[in-house]
């Protein structure tokens, strides 16, 4: 698939590169301040919150040191299982540190849900998730998420790390996927 195939796959921009940028800028401010003189762990969700990591991690001020995880409950749809697996685990030990999640997206919460829940038992001096993107109509458990870059329509989006069946992690902005790509109306179902 070339680059016009993928663009031709796409609805619409949701969010542009410039406003995602801005945003991060924003969010990196914010936690600077708050953890002003101390040392941050940075916690990546595998594979979708690649992109936000890395351009988070280079807008921060505060020392972070970067470890990653991976699960996963969507496998390669659209609807999210409920089932998290771990696929790759930290390599680092937690406790006593602070830690700060970074995620793409929140969309059912189940995730994120389950994977608080299990760093928080691993005893971390603090715990608190920053999100690029959140879709509030979408949310099936609340999760206590501090930073959040932009809350979002219940529509399957991608792009900026963001997958359908592992395509178009690589566009710079987040978009809408056209139907006819998946064959559905875009709405996730409950
Ligand atoms: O709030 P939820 O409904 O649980 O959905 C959010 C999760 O789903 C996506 O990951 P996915 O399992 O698709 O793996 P990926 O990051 O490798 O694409 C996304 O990156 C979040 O981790
Ligand atoms: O809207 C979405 N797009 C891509 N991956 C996702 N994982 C959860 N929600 C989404
Ligand atoms: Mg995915």
């Amino acid at each position: 698939m070339d680059e016009a195939d993928m663009r031709a796959d796409l609805e619409k921009v949701l969010i542009p590169e410039e406003e995602l940028q801005a945003k991060i800028r924003e969010l990196a401010a914010e936690i600077d301040r708050d953890y002003e003189g101390r040392e941050l762990l940075l916690v990546g969700v595998l594979k979708g919150a690649v992109m936000v990591m890395a351009d988070l991690a280079r807008a921060l001020h505060t020392p972070i040191s970067m470890d990653w995880m991976a699960v996963s409950s969507y496998g390669s749809g659209t609807k999210s299982s409920g089932v998290v697996r771990i696929l790759k685990d930290l390599d680092a030990d937690i406790m006593g540190r602070d830690v700060l999640i970074v995620e793409d997206i929140v969309d059912s919460g189940l995730t994120l849900s389950w994977l608080r829940s299990n760093l928080e038992s691993r005893g971390p001096a603090s715990l608190e998730v920053c999100t690029l993107l959140r879709k509030p109509d979408a949310a099936k458990i609340e999760v206590g998420v501090r930073y959040i870059g932009f809350d979002i329509p219940n529509e399957f989006v991608i792009g900026y790390g963001l997958d359908y069946s592992e395509r178009y992690r690589n566009l710079p902005f987040v978009g809408t996927l056209a139907p006819h790509v998946y064959g559905g109306s875009g709405e996730q179902e409950a």
